[in-house]
């Protein structure tokens, strides 16, 4: 069955993936293309959305979409940088704001008009601007404003062409959805029936044409999206999925016994290999972030190659990858952007494993992969489990990796997490994990001098790993918690709590 298609013109807009979000949470399927590389055929979209930018319109090197065969044939909503644009390059005019316009704001007037039904006077916006349009283009009829902007929302009469200055993809534009449910369902008239039982049906179709017979191996971690990637591929092909689960020597504790055991409950074919002296080995006397990233990618890839030789005609390698993920590599390859850690999965395979790809989940947010699994009735602790990188305990082992200080984070790690499952906090929080410091600090225990280790706790929420603020856990807990620490876990005597945000720090410190 054909979904219709929502397509967003991403101008370099911070919020174009939440763009993307809000408008699959309308169960309608949409895609995130650059501005400049408008899809060929545009018979597959029945809308499209202009996001907002950085750049000002005002300037020299302003972003020039080509909306041929869009503007005036298909329904247009322009967000923000998008207004302006279309204000200011057809008969209108743009100009620096004299007032910049950060954050929260009401409208103050409404139109009577399809596009605010349901939304009324005093209805909550968001802004996130600097300029500010001064006059409306050519057939321009005014729809919303605010207090201090006139022009927050305007149509183009003769065409299904929307635009507004606010931003209706973020959580604090109370009525953003609605307004994205007016223009998408109501005007455009898109069929809301992207729903996870439909993705599941249709995925798992398009899977057993692309695959027939074939074998398929794929890396599964434990964590949330190779597990419904691997059950999502077991329904379509079944036996001829062959899952591998490497014990890289940096899991947390217990977890390769714990992993293995519950996915038997799932009638996956799943094989353990216990490659923790190969990565041990690997890492041996390397102490900088990124020679320890490499090291484990490559020996990932190599266990891999030894697995799927040991299987005869392995075709395909499925990996779990999701949609922010795609949306960083494109950015990464493809802009300006400074390279801040490599991913150990991100970069391809060697030439060597002549293996092809299948992604199912690539289309997805974390958010979907979710629902997705619930909808095939995975188990809910596992759907809800935090993040956990792939190069695991090594890159919050600061300095260099020994069979030691790995038992000593897992110890540490383990009454971290229980700790925040017992005090019912596991589930409100993000992500967290025990870092080990490249630090011995002095201590008296019993009378006596100590001189050990130093841990810092992290614990953070985020929606997409992308920003991320410290979790303001309970002081009680963390009392309880570093006391625990130190009085269990032999060789640590000091345990801290890092309370940076992501940016400027990251989620992992290396
Ligand atoms: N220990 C492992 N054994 C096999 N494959 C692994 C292992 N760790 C990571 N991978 C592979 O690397 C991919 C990326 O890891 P990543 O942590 O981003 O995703 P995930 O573990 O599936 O989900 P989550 O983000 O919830 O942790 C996984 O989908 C999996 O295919
Ligand atoms: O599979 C992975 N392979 C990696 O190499 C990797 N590095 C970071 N992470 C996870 O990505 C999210 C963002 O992390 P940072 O803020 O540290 O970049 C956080 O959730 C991190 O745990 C990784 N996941
Ligand atoms: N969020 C936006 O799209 C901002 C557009 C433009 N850069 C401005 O500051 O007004
Ligand atoms: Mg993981």
């Amino acid at each position: 069955m054909q979904h219709d298609k929502v397509l967003i013109l991403d101008f370099g807009s911070q919020y174009t993936q939440l763009i993307a979000r809000r408008v699959r949470e309308l169960n309608i399927y949409s895609e995130i293309h650059p501005f400049n590389k408008i899809p060929q055929n545009l018979n597959d979209y029945k809308a499209v959305i202009l996001s907002g930018s950085p750049m000002s319109v005002r300037s020299a090197e302003a972003f020039h979409p080509d909306l041929k065969g869009i503007r005036g044939e298909k329904p247009l909503l322009a967000v923000c940088y998008g207004a302006q644009y279309l204000a200011h390059f057809s008969g209108g005019e743009v100009a620096e704001s004299n007032t910049r316009e950060y954050g929260r704001a009401n409208l103050s007037f409404i139109q009577d008009d399809l596009f605010f039904e349901n939304i009324t006077v005093g209805s909550q916006v968001w802004m996130s601007h600097s300029d500010t349009i001064k006059t409306l283009p050519t057939n321009g009829k005014l729809l919303a404003s605010t207090h201090d902007v006139q022009n927050a929302a305007y149509k183009i009469e003769g065409e299904e062409t929307f635009a507004i200055q606010f931003h209706p993809e973020v959580y604090h534009s109370t009525d953003g959805k609605q307004l994205l449910e007016n223009f998408l369902v109501k005007i455009a008239k898109v069929t809301p029936d992207w729903t996870p039982n439909a993705f599941v049906e249709e995925t798992v179709e398009e899977l057993q044409a692309k695959l027939g017979n074939d074998k398929v191996v794929l890396g599964l971690s434990g964590g949330v999206d190779s597990s419904v990637a691997a059950m999502l591929l077991h329904k379509a092909i079944g036996k001829n999925l062959y899952c591998i689960f490497v014990n890289n020597g940096l899991l947390r504790k217990n977890e390769f016994t714990d992993v293995l055991e519950q996915y038997k409950g799932m009638g996956l074919n799943v094989k353990g290999v216990d490659a923790s002296a190969r990565f041990l080995d690997a890492l041996a006397g390397k102490s900088d972030p990124e020679d320890k990233r490499k090291a484990i990618g490559r020996v990932f890839i190599e266990v891999f190659d030894d697995e799927a030789n040991q299987l005869k005609d392995v075709k395909w390698l499925a990996q779990g990858t999701i949609y922010p993920d795609v949306i960083e590599s494109v950015s990464a390859t493809g802009g300006p952007s400074a390279t801040i850690k490599s991913h150990h999965n991100v970069g391809g395979l060697p030439d060597f494993m002549k293996l092809k790809i299948v992604e199912p989940l690539r289309a997805l947010f974390k958010d979907e992969v979710r629902r997705v699994g619930a909808s095939m009735d995975m188990d809910a602790t596992l759907l809800g489990r935090h993040p956990f990188p792939g190069p695991g305990l090594a890159i919050r082992i600061l300095g260099d990796i020994t069979a030691e200080k790995v038992r000593i984070l897992q110890e540490v790690d383990a009454v971290f997490i229980n700790g925040l499952r017992d005090w019912g906090l596991y589930d409100k929080v993000w992500q967290a994990g025990a870092i080990l410091l490249p630090v011995n600090s002095v201590g008296v225990m019993g009378d006596e001098r100590t001189y050990e280790k130093c841990v810092a706790l992290r614990a953070v929420e985020s929606t997409d790993g992308m920003t991320a603020d410290w979790v303001n856990l309970p002081y009680e807990f963390l009392q309880k918690t570093s006391n625990d620490i130190i009085n269990k876990v032999k060789g640590v005597n000091r345990v801290v709590y890092d309370i940076s945000s992501k940016p400027p720090a990251t989620i992992e410190w290396e």
